[in-house]
């Protein structure tokens, strides 16, 4: 049994001024196994939170079935509350209450301590500790990010909903962040985190990509990035925003889109004059500077061409 199963789930928010339906999660389907680390990667507004909300039981499906550890998101809720540690996407902390005010305020509600537990946040919170005695609200976005983990962990949960946690926090920060994530999971517990950043994509076991209210994709990062159809090519030239409109003009070309310093850029047909064809083009279009190169894809890479194929 999983330790989250997801099954045709579908959302909708209606917006009382227009009447129109927005549908937030569209017959989604996922599950996601015991001690594992999961992540649901997708732009602002593809679902994340509502999934995450109807998993932890404070927002209700319109259909579909969804357990968490076992128990019912609807006729268990209250078991799946006592069970899991949730931090949402924005932090839940009192900001009047010190670090360990707060640790102890969701120690209580949980009828725990945070002695019986101190064992899982150790790691964590030995880095906050020297501020234990300033509001959250004073505190730095890591440090914040920190105490609000510490927070979801207090009650030892089974399965752990971090909604964006790195959202606004520095690279730093992010990166320490995984590091702990990797920690926790050694310890047994599975882990569902929602990220709009790819690079933490592949931090992750398995990931699902998703947009509007859809699951695009789900499988390893290794497996989303070798599906990836095609070839895929990085160009450059010495004014990036005419070579950007000139690769969109050029028929053979199927997408084509800024990435760092290079536009990369997919063709409709593979063959073998592609790259010739396109330097002569961009050359009579007076560019300068013209680079273009076979490039490996990455998970962002994937996730556009399977947005490509979705407007298709
Ligand atoms: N309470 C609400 N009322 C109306 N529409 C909503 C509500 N909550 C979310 N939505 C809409 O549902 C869709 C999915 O939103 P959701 O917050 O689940 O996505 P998300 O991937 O978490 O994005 P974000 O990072 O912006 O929260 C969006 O179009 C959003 O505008």
């Amino acid at each position: 049994m999983g330790a989250v199963t997801v099954t045709n789930i579908t959302k909708t928010y209606g917006d009382a001024t227009t009447n129109e339906q927005v549908i937030a999660l569209d017959n989604v389907s996922f599950s996601v196994e015991p001690g594992e680390l999961f992540g649901l990667i997708g732009p602002d507004g593809a679902g994340k939170t509502s999934m995450f909300r109807i998993l932890t039981t404070v927002l209700l499906a319109d259909k579909g079935q969804a357990r968490v550890d076992g128990f019912d998101v609807v006729n268990d809720f209250q078991a799946i509350r006592n069970t899991v540690g949730y931090m949402p996407g924005r932090f839940s902390l009192y900001q009047d209450l010190t670090i360990e005010e707060n640790l102890n305020f969701f120690a209580t509600l949980f009828g725990t301590t945070m002695q019986q537990n101190y064992a899982l946040i150790k790691d964590i919170y030995e880095q906050i500790e020297p501020f234990k005695k300033r509001r959250a609200g004073k505190l730095s976005g890591g440090m914040k990010q920190k105490l609000a983990l510490c927070c979801a962990l207090i009650h030892k949960p089974t399965v752990l909903f971090l909604d964006e946690p790195t959202t606004g926090v520095d690279v730093v920060s992010r990166r320490e962040f995984w590091e702990m994530l990797k920690r926790l999971k050694q310890q047994g517990i599975t882990i569902l985190v929602s990220t709009p950043y790819m690079d933490e994509a592949t931090l992750c076991e398995r990931i699902a990509l998703m947009q509007n209210g859809k699951i695009l994709s789900i499988d390893t990062p290794d497996n989303i990035i070798n599906t990836y159809p095609g070839k895929l090519f990085a160009v450059k030239a010495d004014s990036i925003p005419h070579l950007l409109s000139d690769m969109r003009a050029y028929v053979p070309v199927r997408s084509s889109y800024a990435f760092g310093e290079y536009i990369h850029v997919t063709f409709k047909q593979d063959t073998d004059t592609n790259v010739a064809d396109l330097t002569d083009y961009l050359a009579q279009k007076g560019h300068g500077g013209i680079a273009i190169k076979s490039i490996t894809p990455t998970i962002e890479d994937r996730f556009i061409n399977l947005m490509t194929n979705q407007a298709d």
